[in-house]
């Protein structure tokens, strides 16, 4: 749709579609969407294909495998030595060693017997060789020697042997007739050496279910493709894709479908070719929101559920043709994510022939109060990391929304906050659903305020084979972590607003300061601007404050920045000046875009964005480090890599004063 050029009509139209509200009239609970769902899936494996060894890695056995061989497939010498008799060397010892005669004959590996070791006589035989008939042992080569006598070569035996010494009985390691594995067995490299030592080219597989996967929105833009403004890389359906894959399931990525109903009906009928169709976006009550009305021109049964009581995941809808589910996910990555994992993945997974998976929980700490919306079941996703004492979690929340894409990726789990709980209070016992199998422990964890810079350290010793964890929680958070004790590193930059000193007022006992560097931070604005151009950063000020068509993007109260920014002002309140922006990036983006066409941010964020820069003041970005940790090797290895000349140079580079 256009965002320009609408006629008082266009606008009445889409105000009364997007308050209609009948696609959400009926919003039930997770469990009620759920098992409406399954009333009418089909979850059964799709049949099976039979696939050559090489492609069978991570697919998953249709049917038991029963060997047809023994393995070994004969009784086999595990040493080089002499195929013997064990009885015939009964008695040996050093001084009354058993003299046996050598058989014509050399048994290699792969080759089988002709002679019958007779009573009194050996046959020389190699590791892997055939234990021919007559022998029930065999010697080490070491343990004996020869000797050449007029009427042979015999070996002497300085020892005796026990029957089957140094031999690997036929049918010991798999016995034919035995079900060497399992049907939904996922097989791994180990599992294909099984099968290949039973002498199987190919074995038959889950034919994995085919999931069409399809991104709807006219904002959509594939990766790749050059940006447009106010549009979006299609995140959901990489992601999806490869969520798919991991599950057992064949991705079948269909692009971008417009917010265009004949174009959007043809990719639907055609995803419904294969055994699962997946949307994402269009299925809120947008106006541009089209996959829920082609959705619910499907039958047998059609849609089931529209509307959950969940956060992230309010939109879903679960549809279901003929067996086969149709579901259309919110389009926001977050939301899209957290409904594929708890209602697409256990019905692909089924499909593919696999187990449920395990769930996974682990008891934690919640570092600070989270608030909820009354309603719905709310999920959080949250960073571990190991709290002061042993053992103990806190559970960090990764609150970026349900818009954000990377909070499954730094995310160990989630919690759940109950739907008529207004929120969860700081220091309160969790639960925390891990989303991999265990907690990935990190050699050093570093929360509080994030900066590009940091990479010059932290890249470096994660370089070093060093694992390291890092949270944005801002500076307040990362103090009140160290206090805590649960970090190694908490980067700060506060200033006290009455002295002007920044980071040393805020220490507490218990804490250190480790100095960092320095970002000069100053007003970004629009190279050219005559309003900003050639003054200095208080010239402007003075011009531009009661300019109410000069809009200011101020920061959010309580940031380092934002007490700058209202020493610079003094009792002028300029347009814009009750913005919140959280970052220095959030700031030059919206001077960037026009949006605004000022703000303060630090010097590296307005070349980022190539803006123009009238610097104001030094900020020390700092660290603070609990002293109970700061013997700990990363702790130490932090501190001297920060000491050195070449993050010293590399902080130059990136504009940084160190
Ligand atoms: N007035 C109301 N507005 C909204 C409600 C509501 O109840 N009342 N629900 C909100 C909730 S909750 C969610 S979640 C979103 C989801 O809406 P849709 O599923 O219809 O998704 P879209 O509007 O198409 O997109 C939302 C957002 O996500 C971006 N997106 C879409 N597809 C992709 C993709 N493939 N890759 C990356 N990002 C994608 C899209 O550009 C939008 O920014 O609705 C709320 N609104
Ligand atoms: O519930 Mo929506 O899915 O916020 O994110």
């Amino acid at each position: 749709m256009q965002t320009s050029d609408h006629s008082r009509e266009d606008i009445r139209r889409f105000v009364a579609q997007a308050a209609r509200q009948d696609q959400f009239l009926e919003v039930v609970s997770g469990e009620e969407a759920r098992a409406r769902f399954h009333r009418h899936l089909d979850l059964a494996p799709r049949g099976e294909v039979r696939v050559p060894l090489s492609q069978a890695l991570g697919r998953v056995l249709a049917a038991d495998v029963v060997a047809e061989v023994d393995v070994p497939g004969f009784d086999r010498s595990v040493v080089d030595g002499f195929a013997v008799r064990a009885a015939d060397t009964a008695g040996a010892a050093e001084d009354r060693p058993a003299a046996l005669r050598l058989n014509a004959e050399v048994l290699a590996a792969g080759h089988a017997p002709a002679l019958t070791v007779e009573p009194g006589t050996a046959t020389v035989i190699a590791t892997g060789g055939m234990l021919p008939r007559g022998a029930d042992a065999v010697v080490m080569v070491e343990t004996t020697e020869t000797d050449d006598r007029p009427d042979g070569l015999f070996v002497m035996l300085a020892k005796p042997a026990t029957p089957g010494a140094f031999v690997a009985a036929a049918g010991s390691d798999i016995g034919r007739g035995e079900v060497v594995l399992r049907r939904g067995q996922v097989l791994t490299s180990r599992e294909i050496g099984v099968l290949a030592a039973i002498g199987l080219a190919a074995v038959a597989v889950v034919r994995p279910p085919r999931v069409a996967i399809l991104s709807t929105g006219d904002e959509i833009v594939a990766p790749g493709q050059p940006m447009r403004p106010g549009a979006v890389y299609d995140s959901n359906g990489a992601i999806l894709a490869a969520a798919v894959a991991e599950l057992g399931g064949e991705a079948v990525p269909m692009g971008i479908a417009p917010d265009e109903d004949a174009a959007l009906e043809r990719l639907v009928r055609q995803g419904l070719e294969c055994d699962v169709l997946l949307l994402s976006g269009g299925t809120s009550k947008g106006a541009g929101d089209r996959s829920h009305r082609i959705v619910a021109q499907l039958s047998d049964p059609g849609i089931v559920a529209h509307g959950v009581a969940l956060k992230p995941g309010k939109p879903l809808c679960l549809a279901v043709t003929g067996g086969k589910p149709v579901v259309i996910l919110p389009g926001f990555p977050t939301s899209a994510m957290f409904t594929f994992h708890g209602f697409v993945a256990p019905v692909i997974r089924a499909m593919a022939g696999l187990p449920p998976a395990a769930v996974e929980e682990v008891p934690a700490t919640l570092p600070v109060r989270l608030g909820s919306e009354r309603g719905r079941t709310e999920y959080v996703m949250v960073s571990l990391v190991q709290g002061a004492a042993e053992g103990d979690l806190a559970a960090y929340p990764l609150s970026k929304g349900s818009g954000a894409v990377t909070a499954f990726s730094h995310a160990d789990g989630f919690l759940a906050i109950d739907a008529q709980a207004e929120g969860v209070e700081a220091g309160s016992a969790v639960s925390v659903q891990l989303l991999g199998r265990t907690v990935a422990p990190a050699d050093l964890i570093v929360v509080g305020s994030q900066c590009i810079g940091l990479n010059a350290v932290l890249g470096r010793l994660i370089g070093e084979g060093m694992t390291v964890k890092a949270l944005n929680v801002g500076s307040m958070g990362g103090l009140a972590a160290a206090r805590r004790g649960e970090c190694d590193v908490a980067p700060v930059h506060l200033m006290d607003p009455a002295t002007g000193a920044y980071n040393t007022p805020f220490l507490a006992p218990g804490l250190e300061l480790v100095t960092g560097y320095r970002r000069m931070q100053g007003i970004v604005f629009r190279r050219g601007d005559p309003r900003f151009e050639g003054r200095s950063a208080a010239e402007a000020v003075a011009a531009v404050a009661g300019l109410p068509d000069c809009i200011l993007i101020n920061r959010n109260a309580g940031s380092g920045t934002r007490i700058l920014t209202d020493r610079l002002l003094g009792s002028a309140r300029p347009t814009g000046y009750w913005t919140q922006a959280k970052s220095h990036n959030a700031v030059a983006v919206a001077v960037a875009q026009n949006r605004a066409d000022w703000g303060v941010a630090i010097g590296t964020a307005a070349t980022l964005y190539g803006l123009g820069f009238l610097p104001l003041q030094e900020e020390h970005y700092d660290f603070v480090i609990p002293a109970a940790r700061r013997d700990r090797p990363a702790v130490r290895r932090f501190v001297e890599a920060l000491g050195t000349d070449e993050v010293a140079e590399a902080l130059r580079g990136m504009g940084f004063l160190r």
